[in-house]
């Protein structure tokens, strides 16, 4: 039975997503999404699952920045879990004694409209979790009144929910990544990702593009693409790239390979199965068949048998 790490405590919407990906591992509670990924390296754990992206509000740039910048781990799957928010405070709370409010940015970021329209005058302040949140607020002597947290986490933690459904939108899906330390790779199932973080050899006008082009001329698509700063002034950035397909594919191997030569730094974080299964679409001329019969055609013609 593996040990999963997952961004803790019990009751956070990580804890479901690693309930579904992997339901008969066993689950060690971090305190933030670098302790699980660290968990992950050290061997404390065979693996973490992270939050990676929202729909509603984009990437979780904490894991992106430990992904690109910290010891090599590689995505072995995912999952799109609904998220769903609800004010949790101590039983007996009433609107007015709510004036401190905490969880984490994610979730404060896609309730601004409740939080705007019911208590403007609150505090909202940033925690490392949803549920951690909620353990905080139920804390005896806690200073803050109320946590945006899975409704579970009430149950978890003795409060009660003051209201439910205060996300934004209704409809929003967080996007969790598992990550493994560096090993074999998923088999590829025909409808898979690829992960990627690109590193500029140097600045120069159409480096992107360049890019870019190492994908579209196979016929590889690409379904994410962001920009981080590298830390080193205004206007440096690195890229992550996640596209359709396998490393074992040709067009996606050959791709890779490709980017491999234009950058300074190529991290690859993994070929893995898609959450929502939509199997890669292939163009003419793309399928490893004809990048085959292409590199046989060439063989032949340099040894004169054309
Ligand atoms: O804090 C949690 O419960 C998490 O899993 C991170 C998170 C926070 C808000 C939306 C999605 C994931």
């Amino acid at each position: 039975m593996p040990k999963l790490a997952y961004l803790g405590p019990q009751g956070t919407f990580c804890e479901a997503a690693l309930r579904r990906l992997a339901p008969d591992a066993e689950r060690l509670p971090a305190a933030n999404v670098g302790a699980a990924l660290h968990a992950a390296r050290t061997g404390e754990a065979d693996g973490a699952v992270v939050p990676l992206e929202n729909s509603v509000e984009g990437a979780i740039t904490q894991t992106l920045d430990e992904l690109a910048w910290g010891g090599p781990l590689l995505i072995t799957g995912e999952l799109l879990l609904p998220v769903e928010f609800s004010l949790l405070v101590r039983p007996g709370t009433e609107l007015p004694q709510i004036k401190r409010i905490i969880s984490h940015p994610a979730a404060i970021t896609q309730c601004r409209g409740y939080l705007e329209r019911e208590m403007p005058d609150a505090l909202v302040m940033a925690w490392p979790s949803t549920a951690g949140a909620a353990q905080e607020v139920a804390a005896p002597g806690s200073p803050y009144d109320a946590a945006i947290s899975p409704a579970i986490a009430a149950e978890y933690y003795g409060l009660d929910e003051f209201a439910s459904g205060i996300g934004d939108r209704s409809d929003t899906v967080t996007r969790f990544v598992r990550v493994s330390p560096p090993g074999p790779l998923p088999e590829p199932t025909g409808a898979d990702r690829t992960s990627l973080v690109a590193f500029l050899r140097d600045d120069h006008p159409g480096a992107l593009l360049e890019m870019l082009s190492e994908f579209s001329v196979r016929g590889v698509n690409l379904t994410r693409i962001e920009s981080r700063p590298t830390g080193d002034g205004i206007g440096r950035y690195f890229f992550h790239f996640d596209c359709e397909g396998h490393v074992a594919d040709a067009r996606v191997g050959e791709a890779i390979s490709g980017l491999r030569r234009l950058c300074a730094d190529l991290r690859f974080l993994g070929s893995y199965p898609r959450a929502d299964r939509v199997a890669t679409q292939i163009r003419a001329g793309t399928a490893d068949d004809d990048f085959t019969e292409a590199a046989g055609w060439l063989e032949r013609i340099r040894n004169g048998q054309a």
